[in-house]
Order: structure tokens, then sequence, then C-alpha cells
């Protein structure tokens, strides 16, 4: 065989199979073949990344990683080029079986690969696209599409976006920040995805929601998207799937606990205010043993809140204000509510919580106050009403666990199923925060019809739409149209007939988390108060007008989320101005800031919000 020919049929083979042709062609004399001469390169991190010639995504090693200044810009998984291949066919072979056999997701998933191939190409465009349409856009960005995405993101996963820090970056991450491309940064979204939505433990994948709520910050609040930064922290999996599945992109081990476990979000928070000591920390779908934990540990120190926990109250006590003022009473009158709250984790206890605080505050603010407000809710878990007698009670619930000498006359004992509660309180309001889909059931919502109030409210506020504890449908169809509707993902109002419509809310706590972060941003505030985030909510209350509340209408429709949040970060700034939080931000300092007046601080917010329209752009020799 010709030297050639032998050199040619060695070199293919050399591709498909690796070193051990490539050495025998050196042993023999041979040039080195094409694809094992090394690429000398002048460009490092993300810009390897956007370079379609150079990027291998997830099949950089770990020392490449860290040679080229990737490390934390991919996920954690170094996975084979045969297993990237894997996960590509295997996204190819779903949307054929999908096209085949129809399931109702293609289409949304479908308009979400859209948008992202245009975030990744064109982001001003991308962010035009989303502010005006946000009505169609915010449920394929936003929740409930993101959640499947999330669920699907191996085979969605195309470029990455955003920082993975790992437990095996540990003493790492104070340099590792700095791989990230922006000297400034603004907002981060935080999770370590071990509750995304109200569909449990999706590990790495969970980054999706960071990047949801992150386009949500540029859309509504008018943060520069070049500011944003999504990170996901994965301390592992307890998902036993994902554990098991060859194309998942994260760590494939148990999660990390107790003190290894807060010794990485320390380390986190440690690296990210080093280098942006200005930035806020948004904590996002932390299961809720550690999101009460670790808010306690850090709001005081750094300048973050969780979203679930703190957003969600903010917008749930707006709505119950809402609700309150639909039956035609004044706000005040909102102490005199008995509300029903299914589900006891971050978002349910992080509701009772504060809205008892603002029902303590109408009364006066003092022990007995407070009492009274506790003793207006009732909170069922999955094992039934709480009450003092559970043992291993939840310390997080303890304050609102119902009392002995209240049981008895109620008829109620620990553990009453929800329907039996229902019947029993007869309650102005029924929130769902439980994540358990059709949990109220038709037997829960007859009971209901028995409420004390004019206009009983249902808040299905979980996510996402599978999991929403009824439907509007249901709700207006057992109990006519008197009722507040709201869920925490949107469906379509109901014609009730007769030209009435069934107005069906969304109750979601993006009508405050942008604004919240945006008026912290320009404030200056070093942390995020309680009175800074009851501003947010009592803002957002404030914003429905009468006649709106009257009819049913408790939160402003989505195509009007830039407005509101525009006027709850004024809110929020005053707030942190009145409690001499306020250091200022950039020209405005803190005195100034002092100094303007509602509308001006209006304005001033809306000057610092950036719109999505092409910059001039000149070219300078570095
Ligand atoms: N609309 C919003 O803005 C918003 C905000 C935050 C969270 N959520 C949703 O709220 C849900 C819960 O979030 P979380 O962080 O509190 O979750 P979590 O897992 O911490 O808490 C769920 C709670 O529901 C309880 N539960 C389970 N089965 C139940 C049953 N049959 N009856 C009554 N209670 C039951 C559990 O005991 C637990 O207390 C999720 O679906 C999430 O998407 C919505
Ligand atoms: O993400 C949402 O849509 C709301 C909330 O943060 C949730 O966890 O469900
Ligand atoms: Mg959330």
């Amino acid at each position: 065989m010709a030297a050639a020919s032998i050199s040619r049929s060695l070199l293919r083979r050399s591709r498909c199979g690796g070193g051990e042709h490539h050495l025998l062609l050196l042993a023999r004399g041979f040039v080195t073949a094409e694809c094992h001469r090394p690429v000398v390169l002048h460009k490092r991190g993300s810009d390897i990344l956007h370079d379609p010639w150079f990027n291998r995504g997830t099949g950089f090693s770990m020392t490449e990683r860290d040679r080229l200044g990737l490390r934390g810009l991919l996920p954690p998984n170094v996975v084979s080029s045969q297993q990237q291949i894997d996960r590509f066919m295997l996204d190819m072979q779903r949307l054929q079986k999908y096209a085949r056999d129809g399931p109702s997701d293609t289409y949304p998933l479908a308009k979400w690969r859209i948008l992202n191939r245009l975030h990744d190409r064109n982001e001003t465009m991308y962010y035009k696209v989303l502010i005006d349409n946000i009505e169609e856009h915010a449920p394929i960005v936003y929740t409930p599409t993101v959640g499947l995405v999330c669920q699907n993101y191996s085979g969605l996963f195309r470029r990455p976006r955003g920082m993975y820090f790992s437990a095996e970056d540990r003493g790492e991450m104070m340099s590792m920040v700095y791989n990230w491309p922006a000297d400034q940064v603004d907002m981060i979204v935080v999770t370590d995805g071990s509750r995304i939505l109200g569909l449990g433990d999706l590990g790495v994948h969970g980054i999706g929601i960071a990047i949801g709520k992150l386009d949500l910050y540029v859309a509504a609040a008018g943060i520069n998207p070049q500011r944003v930064l999504p990170v996901m922290i994965d301390v592992g999996t307890n998902n036993e799937k994902l554990l098991k599945d060859p194309l998942y992109l994260g760590l494939q081990e148990h999660r990390l606990e107790g003190e290894e476990y807060v010794a990485i979000i320390d380390e986190f928070m440690e690296a990210v205010f080093a280098r942006w000591p200005n930035v806020i920390v948004q904590f996002e779908d932390f299961q809720s043993k550690w999101a009460f934990r670790l808010l306690q540990r850090y709001r005081k120190t750094y300048r973050m809140f969780n979203d679930d926990v703190q957003g969600t109250a903010g917008v749930a006590i707006a709505g119950l204000l809402g609700a309150v003022r639909a039956q035609g009473r004044p706000m005040l009158d909102f102490p005199k509510q008995k509300i029903v709250v299914a589900g006891a984790g971050s978002a349910g206890i992080g509701v009772v919580n504060a809205a008892s605080r603002t029902m303590a505050r109408m009364l006066g603010n003092n022990e007995v106050a407070f009492e009274s407000a506790r003793s207006q809710f009732w909170i069922v878990d999955a094992h039934g009403l709480i009450t003092e007698e559970r043992t291993n009670i939840d310390p997080d619930a303890r304050p609102f666990a119902r009392r002995k000498s209240e049981l008895g006359h109620q008829g109620l004992s620990e553990g009453a199923s929800l329907v039996e509660v229902v019947k029993k309180v007869k309650p102005d309001v029924i929130l769902g925060l439980s994540a358990v889909g059709g949990l109220f059931s038709k037997e829960v919502l007859e009971a209901l019809k028995d409420s004390s109030s004019s206009r009983p409210a249902i808040f299905a506020m979980s996510n996402p739409t599978k999991n929403a504890e009824c439907t509007p449908e249901e709700a207006f169809s057992i109990l006519g149209e008197k009722i507040i509707f709201a869920s925490g993902s949107p469906f379509s109002d109901v014609d009730l007939g007769n030209g009435k419509i069934g107005h069906s809310n969304q109750g979601n706590n993006m009508y405050l988390f942008p604004g919240i972060g945006l008026g912290t941003l320009l404030s200056g505030a070093r942390v995020i108060s309680d009175g800074m985030l009851q501003a947010a909510a009592e803002r957002l209350a404030s914003y429905m007008k009468e006649e709106e509340v009257l009819e049913g209408i408790v939160y402003p429709p989505i195509s009007r989320i830039r407005d509101i949040t525009k006027e709850v970060a004024a809110a929020v700034v005053k707030e942190a101005v009145a409690e001499d939080l306020a250091e200022g931000y950039r020209d405005m300092d803190a005195r100034e800031l002092a100094r303007l007046s509602e509308e001006e601080t209006v304005e001033y917010v809306q000057q610092n919000m950036w719109s999505p329209v092409y910059p001039t752009i000149v070219y300078k020799k570095d």
C-alpha cells in the first residue's frame, strides 16, 4: 500500500478512534494529523463559547475549563462527544415523536426554542419582541412553559446562559466569578434547583427558572440585560431519575446537606459580593427548609431577598386586600377575614407571616393585635390542619398552629382535612400554595358556598398550570359569578353567559419581584427591609382602581407589568429613603433622593429603565 493511502486510512481511523493511531503515525514519522494539531486561540471564556469553531459546550474537560477561563460558564457535568450527540439525537427524535403523537406540549416548547434562538443572537430584538408581546410570551419564557423547559433541559440545552457553581468548585468561587464577562452586574437570580415551581427537584436543569425570572427583570423592570446573571448552584440532586440519566447535565450525586451545603452558599455569596458589591441577589425555588434559613442568614448583611417567601407574600397580600375591597368594604377590614391556607412550605408560611403582620399593624401593632391576627389563619398541609398537638411541628409553622383551646368550640382537631376545615371555619378566603393540582375539589368548593363572605375568594396559586388547586371554570361553575379568582399561572377568563365574564386574575410574584429589585437598585439600599417589601405590596394593592376591584379584577393585566413595576419600584425607593437605608445610585445621592416628590421618584425610576433600542456603536481599539 502506498504511503499516502496508509496515511489517509490511518488518519480516518484516528479521527474516529483517538490517540492510539495518532501515536502510531508519529512513530512511523508521519506528519501530525490535522485534528491533533493544537489550535492557538487568542480568546478566552465566553468568547470561546460564542465561537462555533472552538465551542465544545459541555464537552470541555475540567482542565480545559480552567485553562481557558471557562470554569463556571458551563453545566458541571463534563460529557463525551458521543454523549453530546446522543443528547442531540434524542431531542430530534422527541420532536418527531411529538409531531406524530401530538401532545399539547409541542407548541409552547417550539415557541420557547424560537425565542431562545433569538435571545442568543440578538438580545435587543429579543427583549423588544418580549415587551411588545408580553401577554403572549410571558407564559412561554416564564410560568408555565419554563417549567416544561426545565423538565426537558437536557434536550433543549444549546448555549449556556449564566453561571454554574458546583460542589466541585469549593475554594474556587472567588476566582471563578471573574470568568463572567460583565464588569457590572445589577441582578442575580440564584437557585439550587431543589423545588422548581411545583415540579420538585430538577437539579441543575432548574437554571431555566433563573433565566425566566431575569427575562422579566429586563422586560418589566428595565434592568439592562448586560447586567443580569442567572446562577445555578449545583450541590447534587435527590431526583432518582436524574441521578440515573446519562444525559443529565449536573453532578450525579445526592444533595449535600447541613453545614457542607451552607458553606457552599456562603462561599458563593462572598464571591459575588466581592466582585460586584452593589449586586442584588434574588433566591428562587430553594426547598423550604433552606429558603427560610438562608433568608435569615443573609438578609441583614447582603442585598438579597427570597422571592418565593417574600415576593409571593406581597402579591398575596395585595390580592387579599383587593378581595376585601371587592366586598365593598374598606381595606382596614382585612383583619376580620378568615383565611384557610393549603400548603405550609416557603410560599404558604411566607404569606401567613406577612399577611398576619399586615393585619396586626392595622390593629395597633401590639401583642393583642398579633394574637388576634394569628387567629384569623388556618393552615392545612399534607397531614391536615396544623395544631399545637402535632408532633415534630415545623418551627416556621409553629406560631400559626391552632391552639388546643380553640379547637373544641370549632369542632376541629389535629390533622382535620381541608374540606372539614372549610366546612367548619366558613372562611372568606381559601388560598392554595400546596403544589397539588385539583386540591380545591368539588367538595371543597361546595363547602365554600357557606362562606361568611359576600364574595368568597379562591387563590389557587400553585404553579405550573397542572398544579393549580382548581381552575377558574371549576370555581365559577360551583360558586357562581360573585367570587374572586386568582391563580399562579395564567388562565383565560370564563364566559359565564348573558354577556358576563368571570375574571381570572394571575396572582404571581412577577407583579412584585421586578419592582423590589429595581427599587432596591435605584435607592442604593444596603439591605431589603420588611418595610420596603410592605410598601411594594401596598402599592400593588392600591394600583387597582375601585371599579376594577368591584368587577373582581384584583391584579393588573400583564400588559401593564412595566407600568406597575415602575410604581412598585418608586414605592420601594421612597420607603428605603424613609427608613434611612438609601445610599443613592450613580449621580443621585441619598440627600437628593430624599428631596424627590412622589411623582419625581416615579420619573426617576422611569428614566433609569432600559429600553430595547439599538444604541449607536462606535469602534475603539483596545
Ligand atoms: N403564585 C406564585 O407567585 C407562587 C409563588 C411561590 C410559590 N408558588 C407555588 O406554590 C407551590 C408551593 O411552593 P412551596 O415553595 O411552598 O413548596 P413546598 O414544597 O415547600 O410546600 C408545599 C406544601 O404543601 C403541602 N401539601 C402537600 N400536599 C398537600 C395537601 N394534599 N393538602 C394541603 N397541603 C399539602 C406540603 O405539606 C407543604 O407544606 C408551588 O407549586 C409553587 O410553584 C406560587
Ligand atoms: O415562578 C413562578 O411563576 C412563581 C413562583 O416563583 C413559583 O415558584 O411558583
Ligand atoms: Mg419561585
